[in-house]
């Protein structure tokens, strides 16, 4: 990397050569090779070439979270009920947030104080991380700091991790909210020794190749963030799930507390106005607690009500992309990043319930996509149906567009969403999607059923769809993924997007 090039631009390029390519994943895939034990050391071994141990993690004040489904939400609470306090003048004096994956830009996944960090300062300190790691000798005399050779890079996800730790640790952050990547025990986010809160949120199947195919081999590694001496939350889990959470607790030490619905959250609106989503604030809400009183010894929690700072904080989140509605004239656009079985089924009824809400005859349009993984294909059957049962009328989707991730159709991907780990000739040929299009067609033989490359393509076609102003606007839903989800804000937001 020419040291003359070092724009925010530079550094996303650079950032996308770490990515793991897709013949490479492929190969480590049929060999059986997940990440272990070996990925932990050699992320402290990266840590010790940028010149910091574990222990500088201590200054952090680090609130982590593992789970399944509802780690962004969470963190997003926690900051937000956190952030108030830090607006106040109180501690945390500066806080930060790192969350995965990022839905518009890159440098969305670490924020200071709520807001992503500037491109200025993500291209600094990513270049500063990547000398560092040139560097030879390392500049951190630490054991180690040998675990890795100089020159090499840790892959995409991990070296948004480690540019985090360098960001907030040299921003002088004192309270910084973490959502693991991916599982736990051996993520990049699990080299903190003393986090001042763990929370694990709900438990379910995904990422079967890396974490396994059963709920139990998931929660053993979501429990790996839980450490002695420091509180560990979750929530109601299926009982496999919640029964190996004890037995990793056990083992550890520590007590783990299981929260039911907090019941001061009563009068609070929490949106969407769903069980899953008042789960998800029943956590932030313990960890925010936990980390306040660790923070600041005039902060005692109530037991009988939330102070208006954490009424706030959940009343006031901005999450994008998740259950977000926006209105144009002729269309309604609903945008949820599910992608998974169960979270689409949420969608799906989320969705609905807008519709009804509304009480618009508009025809209804779905826009899909998920690539790479082949058992999305089933996650169609769960939302096909979910939709039929939610409306009254038994009413499912007129329109059904699968498109790509491709952002653009005349300039392809949005930098900050090229993506290598996908086979390249499978996006050409939409083989994904031709599947995705037989199957949706078996389920609902009614529906118009097309096939659309890309996402800007995809939004144009629903317009098209949209009948002229003062017909009832048609109600478009985008889901099945974020980077589909964050292509089309970007698209639809133009210049006001991130
Ligand atoms: N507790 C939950 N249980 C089930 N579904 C949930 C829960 N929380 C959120 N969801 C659904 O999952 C979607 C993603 O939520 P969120 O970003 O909080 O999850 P995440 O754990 O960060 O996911 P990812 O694996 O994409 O990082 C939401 O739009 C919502 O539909
Ligand atoms: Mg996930
Ligand atoms: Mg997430």
């Amino acid at each position: 990397m020419a040291t003359a090039a070092r724009s925010y631009n530079d550094a996303i390029d650079a950032l996308n050569s770490l990515q793991t390519p897709f013949a490479v994943i492929e190969a480590r895939r049929k060999a059986g090779i997940r990440p272990d034990a070996a990925s932990v050391r050699e992320m402290r071994g990266y840590l010790a070439r940028i010149g910091y141990s574990s222990q500088d993690l201590d200054r952090l004040n680090m609130v982590h979270v593992a789970g399944t489904k509802g780690k962004g939400s969470t963190c997003a609470f926690v900051d937000s009920i956190l952030s108030r306090y830090q607006q106040q003048g109180r501690r945390p004096h500066k806080l930060g947030l790192f969350t995965s994956p990022h839905l518009i830009a890159v440098r969305e996944r670490i924020r200071i104080n709520s807001a992503p960090i500037s491109e200025a300062l993500f291209a600094k300190y990513f270049f500063q991380v990547w000398d560092r790691l040139e560097a030879h000798p390392a500049i951190a005399a630490d054991a180690d700091a040998d675990a890795v050779a100089p020159g090499t890079k840790p892959i995409y996800a991990r070296y948004l991790t480690l540019l985090s730790y360098h960001v907030f640790l040299s921003e002088g952050v004192d309270a910084a909210v973490y959502e693991t990547g991916i599982g736990g025990e051996y993520d990049a986010t699990n080299v903190v020794d003393r986090p001042v809160a763990t929370g694990i949120s709900t438990l379910g199947i995904d990422h079967v190749f890396v974490l396994g195919p059963a709920v139990e081999t998931i929660a053993w590694h979501k429990a790996g963030i839980m450490k002695p001496g420091c509180p560990a939350f979750t929530v109601e889990q299926v009982a496999a799930a919640a029964q190996v959470l004890q037995d990793r607790a056990a083992e550890k030490g520590l007590a783990l507390t299981v929260l039911d619905i907090d019941p001061r959250l009563a009068g609070v609106r929490i949106r969407p106005d769903a069980a899953f989503q008042k789960r998800n604030a029943t956590l932030a809400v313990a960890l925010a607690e936990t980390a306040l009183k660790r923070l600041d010894p005039a902060f005692s929690p109530d037991p009988q009500a939330l102070p208006r700072e954490f009424v706030d904080g959940l009343e006031q989140v901005v999450w994008r992309g998740r259950c977000e509605v926006k209105e144009e004239d002729t269309i309604i656009w609903h945008v949820d990043g599910a992608h998974t079985v169960d979270s689409l089924k949420m969608a799906a009824r989320w969705f609905v319930g807008e519709c009804a809400a509304r009480d618009s005859a508009g025809s209804r349009v779905l826009v899909f996509n998920q690539q790479g993984r082949v058992e999305a294909v089933d996650f169609l059957d769960g939302l096909c149906d979910a939709v039929k049962r939610a409306d009254p009328a038994g009413k499912g989707f007129e329109h059904v567009i699968f498109c790509t991730n491709v952002t653009y159709a005349a300039t392809g991907y949005k930098r900050d969403f090229v993506n290598h780990q996908h086979d390249p000739a499978d996006i050409a040929k939409m083989t994904m999607q031709r599947v995705f299009a037989e199957r949706w067609s078996a389920l609902d033989p009614a529906a118009n059923v097309m096939l659309i490359p890309t996402i800007e393509e995809a939004i144009d076609m629903a317009r098209k769809l949209a009948g002229k102003e003062g017909a009832p606007k048609v109600q478009a839903l985008i889901t099945g993924s974020l980077h589909l989800v964050g292509g089309a804000l970007g698209i639809l937001e133009g210049a006001d997007a991130l």
